[in-house]
């Protein structure tokens, strides 16, 4: 049985304008221990497809599916007291925007106390020990004293990994991290995704990486699936996709790399949606 398993996910929205497809059939699988990386452009439906997952997607939103298991249960029946028991404890995401992720009116500290509150039994000194293992765990220097500090007084990459600790702080199985670098330095990119890598292979939890990036999806994934404009493309693991590529688009996608430049001007995917015929 996988981790996770969705089959033929749609997603459609109400809007003012009509009704809007933003997903439009797609699977899913992510197994223990797998990196799962789902590539591709910004409006192609990779974070819609993860929000229906956890059951964050406004009202404005219909979702429906034919299976939708996680460890074999029916996301898509759960009462909402059921599901707050999976979502955030054995399921947790990261979000693009570090700093905007966390609340600014209360200190770190605070906020990974009330995630502990909620999801653990422990209680008082045992959750501020645990919190500072969690800072210690995902490199923030001075933990101890880092637990008053508030969200503006930290760096965007302190953030992020104040949100990764949030993240694990109740050991999920799965975590769904979506574009958790965009945001950051290119120096500090590097360092949040091998943290991500690391504290996945200790652990042997999911991971599903939402990137737009394939030096992202190289760096990380086991296998990966390509989408663009709600539909999977392609699905391969990550050494037969970057050498093998079969869909038009993901050759468009790998052509567009800097590495992979052979003119004076990168191609862009648009230069190959024609002759690619999606
Ligand atoms: N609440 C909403 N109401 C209407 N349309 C929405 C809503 N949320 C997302 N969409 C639309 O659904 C499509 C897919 O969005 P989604 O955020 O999943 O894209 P994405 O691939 O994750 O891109 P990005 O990397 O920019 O986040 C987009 O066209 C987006 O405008």
């Amino acid at each position: 049985m996988s981790l996770l398993e969705i089959r033929n996910l749609r997603v459609e929205f109400d809007t003012a304008k009509g009704p809007f497809r933003a997903l439009s059939g797609v699977d899913y699988t992510v197994d223990a221990g797998e990196v799962l990386a789902i590539v591709g452009e910004s409006g192609s439906g990779k974070s819609v497809a993860m929000l229906a997952t956890m059951g964050l997607l406004p009202d404005s939103a219909t979702i429906t599916a034919d299976k939708m298991e996680f460890e074999g249960l029916d996301l898509r029946t759960l009462s909402a007291k059921d599901r707050r028991k999976v979502i955030g404890k054995d399921i947790s995401m990261i979000f693009q925007e570090p700093i905007a992720s966390l609340n600014p009116c209360f200190t770190v500290g605070f906020q990974m106390n009330e995630t502990l509150k909620t999801h653990t039994g422990l209680k008082g000194k045992q959750i501020k020990d645990r919190v500072i293992e969690l800072f210690e765990a995902v490199g923030i220097p001075d933990p101890a004293g880092r637990l008053n500090a508030f969200p503006h007084q930290m760096s965007g990459g302190q953030c992020q990994r104040v949100m990764i600790a949030m993240a694990i702080a109740c050991s999920p199985k799965l975590l769904i991290a979506d574009e958790p670098t965009t945001a950051l330095d290119v120096t500090i990119q590097k360092q949040i995704l091998d943290l991500l890598v690391q504290i996945q292979q200790e652990s042997g939890m999911g991971l599903i990486m939402i990137t737009h990036d394939m030096g992202v999806v190289a760096e990380t994934a086991d296998r990966v699936i390509v989408q663009y404009q709600g539909r999977k493309m392609e699905e391969a693991d990550v050494l037969s996709l970057f050498e093998n590529p079969q869909n038009p688009y993901t050759k468009a996608l790998l052509s567009a790399l800097p590495e992979n430049a052979t003119g004076d001007r990168l191609p862009t995917v648009s230069d190959f949606a024609q002759a690619g015929g999606f």
